[in-house]
């Protein structure tokens, strides 16, 4: 294997919160390395491979700081700790501007004034450390070794607690952690959502099977030390996979979901439905995509990709009617028991493949004054942008957490007649890499 040390400078960070560098014309991702900081880098050729390692920042840049997180170098869930947070506005910012601004100016990036313990769903794992203590926490990056976390910087301090709760449990209840190799343990991973404005909490114990010796006990023991809780579900996920959640569910304490108030609306949010993980950046996400839709009060609108229904159910009360449409059935019983709770009757729900249910809108001439769309990191895709021109829809306000895909996407609508009219970055997601994006788009 060839080595060489090679003193280079950081030229931009990318959209995994990773400093770029370029040796030879080649880029190369180095975590940890800010834009414009000089650093010592090590190049190994091997097999024809090269890669590079980063082996000292030689010049900080002024917007290094030390993280606040102690398991940061290790844990994946934040890329952009070491920047300050002005840092991390203005890198996000750079980046919608170098995807989206050729097709408007981009408006400065919406902050949070206090960007810490924002997440209201948490996800822990639990296993064994090497002395066969119990841990739990996430996996370190690209591998199936858990880091055990008691306290994250992003996530709620509540659902911390429980989680650490649940951890002192185990011992007591003689609950042994899953093991994924010789397929032996009970408890796999714990799922927490938290309601902000109603402080309900949701626990789903991932587990191996759904014998539960001592269970009453259990529940009791829990929601002693957080009564909190208003509801616990079994989930039952007995396959060889690295997907967290199974397909059965066994509600054993409360509802089955919990409830949450977005925008003066009250939302009921089941285990396996999409729900924003950040409530207070939401509102203002929302009342953005409201305010760019510029409703008259006449409109049919379509909420595409609706989750619960959230946004569709918020825009019911200033528009005619709404549709929605949504790929998760659980996400769509909720949305129709949402409609029902808040007395709202001009919202209609469907339980289908977005792009599918625009073909068949698109086939019936359906009349649609405005559609919001809100499509997972992947996008859109073609059939669906194919109905939604032929729809014809006076505006589309598109959301997005990937301006990656949205720039495709919204290439192909500027080709088939829209402009983009605002551009608006939200900063829904602090000290990662990622970004959500609201765009308003009009008819030519
Ligand atoms: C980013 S979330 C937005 C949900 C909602 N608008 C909100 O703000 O809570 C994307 C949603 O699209 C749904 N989804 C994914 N693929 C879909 C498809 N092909 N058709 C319809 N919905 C889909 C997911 O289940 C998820 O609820």
């Amino acid at each position: 294997m060839k080595k060489e040390l090679l003193k280079v400078k950081c030229i931009g960070i990318n959209e995994d919160g990773k400093g770029i560098v370029s040796i030879n014309g080649k880029e190369y991702y180095l975590p940890n390395l800010i834009e414009g900081e000089m650093a010592t880098v090590e190049i190994s050729q091997n097999k024809g491979v090269t890669t590079a390692k980063l082996i000292k920042i030689e010049e900080e840049s002024k917007d290094r700081v030390k993280p606040k997180c102690p398991y940061y170098s290790k844990c994946g869930g934040c890329q952009i700790q070491h920047l300050s947070y002005e840092g991390q506005s203005r890198f996000k910012q750079r980046n919608v501007e170098e995807l989206l601004g050729s097709f408007c100016k981009v408006n400065d990036i919406l902050v949070m004034k206090d960007p810490y313990n924002y997440r209201n769903k948490i996800h822990s794992t639990f296993s064994y450390n090497k002395k066969r203590e119990i841990i739990s926490g996430i996996y370190e990056e690209n591998t199936h070794d858990v880091i055990n976390i008691d306290r994250c910087m992003i996530q709620d301090n509540k659902a911390d607690e429980i989680i650490e709760t649940i951890k002192g449990l185990m011992k007591s209840f003689k609950m042994k952690p899953y093991d994924e190799d010789t397929r032996d343990g009970f408890l796999r991973h714990v799922l927490i959502k938290r309601g902000f404005a109603t402080n309900e909490v949701m626990v789903v114990l991932v587990v191996s099977t759904k014998i539960f010796p001592g269970k009453n006990n259990y529940i009791k023991a829990l929601r002693k030390k957080h009564p909190e809780i208003s509801t616990i579900i079994m989930n039952i996920n007995n396959r060889n996979t690295s997907v967290v959640l199974g397909n059965e569910e066994i509600v054993i304490y409360g509802k089955g979901y919990i409830e949450d108030i977005l925008c003066g609306i009250r939302f009921q949010i089941s285990a396996k439905s999409f729900y924003q993980v950040n409530p207070i950046q939401t509102e203002v996400l929302y009342n953005k995509a409201i305010e760019m839709a510029k409703f008259k009060g006449n409109e049919t609108v379509l909420d595409a990709y609706c989750g619960i229904g959230t946004i569709g159910l918020i825009v019911s009360k200033k528009v005619k009617n709404v549709i929605g449409v949504e790929l998760n059935k659980d996400a769509v019983k909720d949305a129709i028991k949402n409609a029902k709770q808040n007395n709202i009757k001009n919202v209609y729900f469907y339980n289908d493949d977005a792009g599918n249910f625009m073909v068949k809108l698109a086939n019936e001439n359906k009349n649609v004054d405005v559609v919001i769309m809100d499509p997972p990191r992947a996008g859109s895709d073609e059939r669906f942008l194919s109905s939604l021109v032929k729809l014809s829809p006076e505006k589309i306000v598109y959301i997005s957490c990937n301006p990656i895909t949205q720039e495709r996407d919204l290439r192909y609508l500027v080709r088939y007649g829209y402009k983009a009219t605002e551009i608006q970055p939200v900063d829904m997601f602090p000290h990662t890499g990622h970004i959500e994006c609201v765009v308003g788009i009009q008819k030519t």
